[in-house]
């Protein structure tokens, strides 16, 4: 076909490459309805509270959930009616589910064995799998005999050695202490980054999800609610769940020039001159509390609140206030028991402008 032939406004094919899927699943009263996209290369993380659908949406690209309607395409091949041991797919189980009575290697070898490698070039490929992963000199350990860290990695590089089109990890650091955690975090960001198909992660965690995706697909009551990139959707949280999650007080409103009326009441000054529905977002740090008035402050951005309830998060206490606005504070120990803050406590809360952000809604 010529140029000249090909249609004008051929829509781009996602599919073809990569990953391009609608996830409708019914279970009982709930319903996942949930599309994703990705190119090969891409890492994307399913982030969302529990029961929002995330084990059910891995499932379904797995397999082990069948569609009650939508579609699957993988490199543009679809899989809806692909026994899930016949995708090309590799999936890390939150608990690895490593056979127990096979070596390390022998674990590696399965995936290849069952695509109908020989067994010495199985062995020979998950041999090097393991060196890869760090773990050539665990080769020969059975699972009881690694840690929590390297039965992680082994695990991963099971799924690995099946060259999948597209990887699944459950919660792939949930089993590990934070020490190692913090470890393995990094390991597996350099593993993902090195793997050329399309990688999906679910997890709880938001650390885990902005390390270790280049996207992240936020789903709540079976429904995509906001995706993009992690520092995207740190910077434009667009629920209560991700305003939370990345540590922000969040409020919807209409701005008119500098001010935003907000839906729960209050009026609120921010730098940004906007006109129409906004989010209005500030971390809880930007809030100073005080027990009386403020004088000569302005009123702006002065709120008459009250304590509802206190956390305390090393040196720091986070206050849970209540009133004009329900607001979250940040406030060093020492300034809390200045304050003699306590639930119950009425306090004046204020915010500066500088530190509001205000973007379209
Ligand atoms: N086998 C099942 N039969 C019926 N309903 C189910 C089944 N498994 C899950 N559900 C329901 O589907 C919904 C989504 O569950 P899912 O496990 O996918 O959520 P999740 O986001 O992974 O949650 P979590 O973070 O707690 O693991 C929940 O409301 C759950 O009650």
């Amino acid at each position: 076909m010529t140029d000249i032939d090909a249609p004008e406004a051929a829509p781009t094919r996602v599919g073809d490459e990569g990953l391009d899927a609608r996830l409708v699943v019914d279970r009982g009263a709930f319903r996942l309805d949930v599309s994703l996209t990705a190119a090969p290369g891409d890492v994307v993380a399913l982030l969302g509270p529990n029961g929002a659908g995330k084990t059910t949406a891995l499932r379904a690209l797995a397999g082990l959930v069948a569609l009650t309607d939508g579609h699957l395409r993988l490199d543009g091949a679809p899989l809806e009616d692909t026994p899930p041991e016949s995708r090309p797919v590799g999936v890390v189980f939150q608990d690895y589910l490593l056979f127990p009575h096979l070596t390390a290697l022998d674990n590696v070898a399965f995936g290849p064995r069952c695509q109908g490698v020989p067994r010495a070039e199985a062995r020979t490929q998950a041999a090097a799998w393991l060196e890869r992963m760090g773990l050539a000199d665990h080769a020969h350990a059975k699972p009881r005999r690694l840690s929590g860290g390297q039965a992680q990695r082994v695990a991963v590089a099971r799924a690995l050695a099946t060259r999948p089109r597209l990887l699944l990890l459950d919660e792939p650091l949930a089993a590990l202490d934070a020490r190692t955690r913090l470890e393995v975090r990094a390991q597996l960001r350099r593993h993902l980054a090195e793997f050329e198909a399309v990688a999906v992660l679910v997890t709880h965690d938001p650390l885990d999800a902005m390390v270790l995706a280049d996207r992240l697909v936020v789903i709540e009551h079976g429904q995509v609610v906001q995706q993009g990139t992690p520092a995207d959707i740190a910077r434009h949280p667009r629920t209560d769940y991700i305003a939370q999650l990345v540590g922000l007080n969040l409020y919807r409103g209409r701005a008119d020039g500098h001010a935003v009326r907000l839906d729960a009441g209050p009026s609120l000054t921010t730098t940004e001159e906007l006109s129409g529905p906004v989010f209005v977002a500030f971390p809880p740090s930007a809030v100073t509390l005080f027990r009386d008035r403020p004088t000569g402050a302005s009123a702006r951005n002065l709120w008459r609140c009250e304590v509802e309830g206190m956390e305390t998060h090393g040196d720091q206490i986070r206050a849970d206030l209540t009133g004009e606005l329900a607001l979250a504070a940040d406030l060093t120990t020492v300034a809390a028991a200045e304050l003699d803050l306590h639930p119950g406590a009425a306090v004046w809360a204020t915010v500066k402008a500088t530190q509001t952000h205000a973007y379209p809604a």
